[in-house]
């Protein structure tokens, strides 16, 4: 609230003609609409700040933890992104157009989000009866997609299905999944899926360019491997890496 009213204040004393363009300036400007039927209320604003906060740290934060660790087992493919790293910024910051040239490096993110899905499941709740295949489901009913088990599916993904091989999204991810949409879901489907899913693939791509830019990294001998799904996957003993300044 602190931060909203330093804004509401900067704009009340002429020394901000706007609440800002990023996303709380956005809330901002909704909670001040002048047409009423659009306002947001402050409990609106405070809620989209906490959903955003809760839905975009752990997850993104999973999902470069887990990056880390294939990269940390499987070195050759950490010595191929760095090179694209290399290749695509020098020893310059990311920036959006370089990130979106990152292949090598998409291979293994989307690989990571199969093997370790940050979000392990999501639940849907029936609106009316309907018929899935042989089940008919009732209204009301509360069903589990465990986005998990779709990824570790040997029918969907073959015999292979727990390895690390990033080369099965060479050709996309429609291709790898051989046009399954459902195959590959770790933003979900559908009108619910993750409005940040471009935002947290750029993030973990840009810290992940930083770290190989600066360090190769090797598993700890003290590592447990132990992923456990507490809202999201989480590494229950942490990932330690030994880290080796380039
Ligand atoms: C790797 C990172 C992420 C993963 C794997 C992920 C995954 C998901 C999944 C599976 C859902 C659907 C949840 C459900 O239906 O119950 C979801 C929803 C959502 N995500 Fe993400 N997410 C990630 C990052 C982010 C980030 C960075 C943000 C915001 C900046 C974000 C914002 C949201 C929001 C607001 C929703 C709710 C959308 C709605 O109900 O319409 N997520 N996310």
């Amino acid at each position: 609230m602190e931060m909203v009213k330093r804004r509401e204040k900067k704009v009340e004393a002429g020394e901000a003609d706007g609440f800002g363009n990023d996303f709380l300036g956005l809330l901002i400007n909704a909670y001040r609409d002048f047409d009423e039927k659009n306002r947001f209320s402050i409990e609106d604003l405070v809620d989209e700040c906490k959903t955003f906060y809760f839905a975009g740290q752990e997850t993104t934060n999973s999902l470069l933890a887990w990056t880390i660790l294939v990269l940390a087992i499987h070195t050759k493919w950490q010595e191929k992104t760095r090179q694209e790293v290399f290749e695509v910024f020098g020893d310059q910051n990311p920036n959006s157009e370089g990130i979106a040239k990152l292949k090598i490096m998409n291979m293994v993110v989307n690989e990571t989000l199969r093997l370790y899905s940050p979000v392990a499941a999501v639940i849907r709740k029936i609106k009316k009866e309907v018929r899935l295949g042989k089940l008919v489901l009732p209204a009301n009913l509360e069903i589990l997609i465990p986005i998990i088990a779709l990824h570790h599916d040997p029918q969907l993904w073959g015999d292979d299905v727990h390895l690390f091989k990033p080369e099965r999204f060479v050709e996309g991810i429609a291709s790898a999944t051989k046009y399954n949409s459902a195959a590959f879901i770790p933003f979900s489907m559908g009108p619910r899926s993750c409005v940040g899913m471009s935002f947290a693939t750029t993030e973990t791509k840009v810290a992940l360019s930083m770290i190989l830019q600066r360090y190769a990294f090797t598993l700890s001998p003290t590592y447990v491997h132990a992923p456990f799904p507490v809202i999201t996957l989480q590494p229950q003993h942490g990932i330690q890496v030994m880290l080796h300044p380039l």
